[in-house]
């Protein structure tokens, strides 16, 4: 059966979505930022990676789209994500702000709220990420979501609780990640559904969709067809490298295929095997 989700972006999700290269600004973590360039690259964006605040403004000059990451933080990315994040509402470039970890300290906390209150176009994090974002009880571990943060019930006081914040903010686009995806704007909330468990088991899927978001941001889509066609993308890759993998499929044959097909499935009808519906 046709997704409601498919229907109603087929003329879009028809056209070729990747067809312009955006350049993209990445102010990422350490721990997956070649994963972050290499997904960026292998669905023809082009990634620069630069935290020197000295050349933001000569890089802001050429830049479509910019991600802002929390995963690893120290005094200057502190600095240098407020920087940017101040830059880009000045000069209203788009921006995706990746809450990497923010139940596991204050700090986070913190700057992810000055960050928000600055600017935001996407704003995302995995399910219990957003829980915490929202004031609700959050069962993440450290950079992981928690599986109590996934049931039925959970995602939809989630739900409600971003609808809240949207209502606040109408311009901004939140996504919480997980085996459900939770997207929600001032009128529009929708839950999708592809993706496999695999991808909660290497690290960086997460920053990944959150550069592969701010690629689409870069080539002139909405925050929430930015939002629908990068996780639906990456996930249908998931799907179809488990459907490829010989069985018992390791982690790393599973990683190696998901960024094959991150280079391959644009190509082909990948937007038919979109799952989810509106809320
Ligand atoms: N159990 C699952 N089933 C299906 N898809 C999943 C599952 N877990 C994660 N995903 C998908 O994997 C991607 C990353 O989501 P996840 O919530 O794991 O991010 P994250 O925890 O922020 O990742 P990381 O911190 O490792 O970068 C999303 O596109 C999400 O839909
Ligand atoms: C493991 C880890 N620790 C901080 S960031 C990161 C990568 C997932 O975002
Ligand atoms: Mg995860």
């Amino acid at each position: 059966m046709m997704s409601p989700i498919f229907k109603q972006y087929q003329t879009l999700l028809q056209t070729d979505l990747f067809e312009y290269a955006p350049l993209v600004h990445c102010i990422t973590n350490e721990i997956t930022i070649e994963s972050v360039a290499n997904a960026l690259l292998y669905t023809n964006a082009k990634p620069i990676m630069a935290d020197d605040p000295r050349e933001f403004e000569e890089i802001f000059q050429q830049t479509d789209a910019l991600f802002l990451n929390l995963g690893n933080l120290s005094a200057d990315r502190d600095q240098c994500l407020s920087i940017a994040n101040r830059l880009a509402q000045q000069t209203q470039k788009p921006v995706v702000l990746d809450l990497v970890g923010l139940a596991a300290s204050k700090l986070r906390r913190t700057l992810a709220q000055d960050l928000i209150e600055t600017y935001g176009v996407v704003v995302k994090g995995n399910l219990s990420e957003m829980r915490t974002l929202c004031g609700l009880t959050s069962n993440g571990r450290g950079v992981d979501g928690g599986a109590s943060d996934q049931t039925e019930a959970a995602l939809t006081e989630l739900t409600k609780g971003l609808q809240d914040l949207a209502r606040k903010r109408p311009e901004i686009c939140f996504l919480g990640t997980g085996p459900t995806d939770v997207v929600v704007t001032h009128d529009t909330s929708l839950w999708l559904k592809n993706g496999v468990p695999e991808m909660d088991q290497f690290t960086g899927t997460g920053d990944i969709v959150g550069g592969l978001i701010t690629s689409f941001l870069g080539r002139g889509l909405t925050p929430l067809t930015a939002v629908i066609v990068a996780v639906s993308y990456f996930n249908i890759c998931g799907e179809t490298a488990v459907a490829q993998g010989r069985q018992p499929l390791g982690l790393a044959d599973f990683r190696q295929q998901i960024l094959n097909n991150l280079s391959l499935l644009k190509q082909e009808q990948w937007y038919e095997k979109i799952k989810g519906a509106f809320k």
